[in-house]
Order: C-alpha cells, then sequence, then structure tokens
C-alpha cells in the first residue's frame, strides 16, 4: 500500500487547553480525528477546569501561540483551521496577523466570548478586538444565543429574535455565512441554529437531546465544520453534516463528573463493535 502526503486532510485549531477533556483543544482534536482529519494545533491558554466549570485560566505568551501556527502552517499547511478561546487582546491580535499573513482561508471562528451558563470567558477589550481584527476574516463565524446578543445589539429570546440577529452580525461583519446557536436557548429551541448567508436565511433543526451533559457542543460543532472544508465539502454541506455529528455526539455524551458532562465522540466505535 503506497500512502500520499497530498491526501491526507490536515486542520488547525487554535484554542484553550481543557483540562477536564470535554471542550477546548481536546474536543477539536478528538472531532478532527473522528472525521480521519489529521489535527494539528496552537494552544492559546490552559484552563484548569472540569464538568462544575473553570477555576484559573492562564494565557500562553503570544509569541508562543504565533510560534505554534508557524511551525504547523510553513511545514505541514492546512486545509481549514477554527478558532476557539482566545483569551485577550493580544493573543487575538497576533492570530489575526498570522490568520493574514498566511492567508488562511478556510477559517471557522467561534467567537468565544460567553459560556452558555453566561460566564464571560475573555476580557472586554478583547471583544472589540475580536470582531474588528479576526472575524472579519473567517468564512463563517459561530456565536452562541450570548455572544450573538453582544455582536448583534439585539436581546435574543425567541426564533425570530435569532433569525434577525443573524442578518445582523452578517452584514454588520461580512462573513459568508453566520450560524446563531441556540444551545442556549430555552425549550425547543435548544437544538435550533440559524444559518445566514446573505441570501439563504435556514433554520437548522435535528432532534432536542435532553440530556445535562453538553459541555462542549459548541467546540465540537466549529471543529467539525472545519474538518468537513479540510474533506474539501462546501460551506452548507460542512454546516449541515457538522450539526448532525454534535447532535449524535449529544445522545452518547459521558455521564462523568458532578457537573456537567461532555458529548461523546466514540459512536462510530461503538456502532461498529456493537458495544
Ligand atoms: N440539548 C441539545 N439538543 C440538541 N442540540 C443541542 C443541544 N444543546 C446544544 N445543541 C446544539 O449544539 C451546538 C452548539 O450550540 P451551543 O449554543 O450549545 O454552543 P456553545 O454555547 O458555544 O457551546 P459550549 O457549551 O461549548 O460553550 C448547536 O448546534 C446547538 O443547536
Ligand atoms: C478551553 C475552553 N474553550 C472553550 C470553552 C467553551 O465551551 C471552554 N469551556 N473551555
Amino acid at each position: 500500500m503506497t500512502t500520499s502526503k497530498t491526501l491526507t486532510p490536515v486542520a488547525l485549531t487554535i484554542a484553550g487547553s481543557d483540562s477536564g477533556g470535554g471542550a477546548g483543544i481536546q474536543s477539536d482534536l478528538r472531532t478532527f480525528a473522528f472525521h480521519c482529519v489529521h489535527g494539528t494545533s496552537a494552544i492559546t491558554c490552559i484552563t484548569a477546569q472540569n464538568t462544575l466549570g473553570v477555576s484559573r485560566v492562564d494565557a500562553m505568551p503570544s509569541e508562543a501561540v504565533v510560534a505554534q501556527i508557524q511551525a504547523v502552517v510553513e511545514d505541514i499547511g492546512v486545509q481549514a483551521a477554527k478558532t476557539g478561546m482566545l483569551l485577550n487582546q493580544e493573543i487575538i491580535s497576533a492570530v489575526a496577523q498570522q490568520v493574514t499573513a498566511y492567508k488562511i482561508n478556510n477559517l471557522v471562528v467561534d467567537p468565544v466570548m460567553v459560556s452558555r451558563t453566561g460566564a464571560q470567558l475573555i476580557d472586554d477589550d478583547a471583544v472589540q478586538t475580536l470582531s474588528h481584527e479576526l472575524i472579519p476574516q473567517a468564512i463563517i463565524i459561530t456565536p452562541n444565543r450570548y455572544e450573538s446578543q453582544i455582536l448583534s445589539g439585539l436581546q435574543i429570546d425567541s426564533l425570530e429574535d435569532m433569525q434577525a440577529a443573524a442578518q445582523i452580525i452578517h452584514q454588520k461583519l461580512g462573513n459568508k455565512a453566520v450560524l446563531v446557536k441556540g444551545g442556549g436557548m430555552s425549550g425547543n429551541l435548544r437544538g435550533v441554529d440559524i444559518w445566514f448567508d446573505g441570501e439563504k436565511l435556514e433554520t437548522l433543526t435535528t432532534q432536542l437531546v435532553e440530556t445535562k451533559n453538553t459541555h462542549g457542543t459548541g467546540c465540537t460543532l466549529s471543529a467539525a465544520i472545519a474538518a468537513n472544508l479540510a474533506l474539501g465539502k462546501d460551506l452548507w454541506t460542512a454546516v449541515q453534516q457538522a450539526k448532525q455529528y454534535v447532535t449524535t455526539a449529544l445522545t452518547y455524551s459521558l455521564d462523568i463528573g458532578t457537573g456537567q458532562g461532555p458529548v461523546g465522540h466514540f459512536f462510530p466505535l461503538l456502532q461498529k463493535s456493537h458495544v
């Protein structure tokens, strides 16, 4: 059997480490692997985190983040990338400069600012830099309910609010597409996302999964979109399939820890071995 370098899809995650293994770098690399995409990483910060929450965050020096991106892109090359928790203004600016310099165009930005529970994950100055320097370079951004409120200036309580926010964010920031995620909504809207690409306003609905173990859904979704882009799929297909991946991972979520457990990525293996 021969192997070919050119046939190996590679994706890069630029994100924080989650010691509990449910979100961040750990969920992204797992998602890439289960898409048969080689995963590379640039770690922005180290969180001490478990199913109950984040107890400490240590930022990496921005030079270290830049060095990781350079090491990966200059030697291995990437077909797609995603950003997650970038923590502070300096790191966001440095990442934005690298994205420009290396012309990373299949860029998925998960604008991690506020967790689903409403906790702020980056400082105030960083929100501005994210909006002005990095988000404009993304092919798609995937804000959750609270991030969509910040980016659109709207209070979001209904499906109509989500639709209006997606359109405002698209107009303001000019990404090819915006996906407003509904995990932070209430009732049946929890599994509903809104896509807007300037023309098509679509509601993405899979089944609602009734579980408390939803940690890492947002990271997994954006990583799965990036993986699908690395595999050469078009953006709309990449998003639809990523949404399905997250839904299935939620149905196999892991009841570990005493708080919110993570989504489960092992389902393709479990199905094969009939465990
Ligand atoms: N209970 C659920 N059932 C089905 N889908 C869900 C559920 N909760 C979240 N999702 C889906 O998970 C994806 C991530 O959305 P969510 O709003 O949870 O992102 P997030 O807040 O960024 O996540 P994170 O917990 O990683 O910070 C979306 O596609 C959303 O519809
Ligand atoms: C490291 C990290 N990135 C992203 C999130 C958002 O889910 C988190 N909780 N932790």
